[in-house]
């Protein structure tokens, strides 16, 4: 694959992309086994029993986020990255218009011209980093598998606020996918000076609160400052992929309870609340989703009440660690965990491993280094499974699901 950005160094988010995509997956393949098989092979498992075929994703066109920094002038917004050759403390403010990079979902590219319009209608002035002036700072899009959007402007303060309210109508006569009333549009506030992609507090402006995403026939919600995953394709397969794990367990090893720790919108919890196929399929699973963020909490929980599943499937905003080492009478038969690129830690991998009652840990990590060292903390649990799934094409980056059981 080419990119024009890429070859003019404009842009180095995509160190691979010159590089077939089968080979790609296949280094990552190469690199993910270095890191794991030998933690596979010191519990006697074989590794090459172990690792299913990679998921492939699109090689292009599979990003439903975009993060866009606005530069320019109000009459010529420019939407993209900052220039990359300047120092961050001396930069001039000037930008790279990133609308046609080849990884965003068509719907996305789709809307940066009317919300570049809309900019330019309202006189919303960029903020220049170098000088401190101006008040747009980034414009935040996101777009569901329903094709509807999710658009955030990031504002320094409230000043053009009434400015960017007035022309929200238009956008959403422009755009067909803000028009459906599960769409949203918001305004973030971002007072601060600093390298920060948004702020606390967000306004909204039109359409729902959050977006609906439809994945493997559940309706995920999602609201303004919560994570997703950045491949709607890959999400699906992995949350399929844990389910099948999951429900093709023995009868006598089928988990009755869950615990879904660092949630997000409860991807992993609402999956795996029911079998849906194997030997118990059918059969409810009580479900604990924990996580940090309030935010993705409250969508998690409006998901509960939208499938009416809010006695069995229940969310709590919280520290994965301290939740799940105050609840020694709670605890479940499986734990899923998903932490940020950090890994568990220690503390939780040792909680986790001298817990009796827990028998399987399904681990989804997108830093297989940090998934290694947990592992040295697991010793008392083996890998029966594990896949990699290529979240981030022409990158170096991946995602990697292992289901451990307990030896
Ligand atoms: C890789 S995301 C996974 C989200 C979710 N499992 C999914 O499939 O979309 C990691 C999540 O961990 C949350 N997080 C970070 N630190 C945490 C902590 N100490 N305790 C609980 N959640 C945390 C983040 O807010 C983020 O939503």
């Amino acid at each position: 694959m080419r990119c024009h950005h890429f070859a003019s160094g404009a842009c180095r988010s995509c160190p691979h992309i010159g590089v077939g995509y089968r080979h790609q997956v296949a280094a990552k393949q190469h690199a993910v086994r270095e890191l794991l098989d030998p933690r596979i092979r010191a519990v006697d498992v074989d590794p090459d029993q172990l690792w299913a075929d990679p998921a492939l994703s699109p090689e292009a066109r599979f990003r439903n986020k975009a993060k866009m920094v606005v530069t320019g002038t109000a009459e010529q917004p420019k939407l993209g990255i900052l220039d990359q050759h300047q120092h961050p403390k001396h930069h001039d403010g000037s930008g790279v218009d990133l609308t046609d990079c080849p990884l965003y979902e068509p719907g996305l590219e789709a809307a940066f011209g009317p919300i570049a319009e809309a900019i330019s209608e309202a006189g919303l002035v960029p903020y220049n980093v170098g000088k401190r002036t101006g008040e747009l700072k980034h414009v935040i899009v996101t777009i569901s598998p329903q094709q509807q959007l999710m658009i955030r402007f990031v504002l320094r303060s409230t000043d053009q606020l009434p400015a960017l309210r007035t022309v929200v109508p238009a956008l959403r006569d422009r755009l067909a996918q803000l028009q459906t009333p599960a769409a949203v549009v918001t305004a973030n506030l971002l007072p601060v000076h600093q390298a920060l992609l948004e702020g606390e507090e967000e306004i909204p402006l039109a359409g729902d609160e959050t977006l609906r995403m439809l994945l493997n026939g559940v309706p995920l919600n999602l609201r303004p400052q919560g994570f997703f995953q950045t491949n709607t394709v890959i999400a699906a397969e992995l949350y399929a992929q844990a389910t099948a794990w999951v429900d093709a367990l023995p009868p006598q090893d089928q988990p009755r309870s869950v615990w879904d720790l660092y949630c997000g919108v409860g991807g992993f919890g609402f999956s795996l609340a029911q079998a849906q196929s194997g030997p118990a399929k059918g059969q409810r699973r009580r479900v604990w989703g924990v996580e940090v963020s309030t935010e993705a909490i409250r969508a998690a929980q409006r998901t509960s009440a939208d499938l009416d599943c809010a006695d069995t499937v229940r969310f709590v905003a919280g520290d994965a660690t301290a939740l799940a080492q105050d609840h020694p009478d709670d605890v479940p038969d499986l734990v899923v965990v998903n932490p940020p690129r950090r890994g568990i830690g220690a503390d939780l991998a040792r909680w986790l491993n001298s817990t009796e009652e827990i028998r399987h840990v399904l681990y989804s990590s997108c830093n297989a280094k940090t998934l290694a060292a947990d592992l040295e903390q697991l010793p008392d649990f083996a890998p029966v499974h594990a896949r990699l799934l290529d979240m981030f094409p022409q990158t170096d980056h991946y995602e990697v699901l292992m289901l451990l059981s307990r030896c």
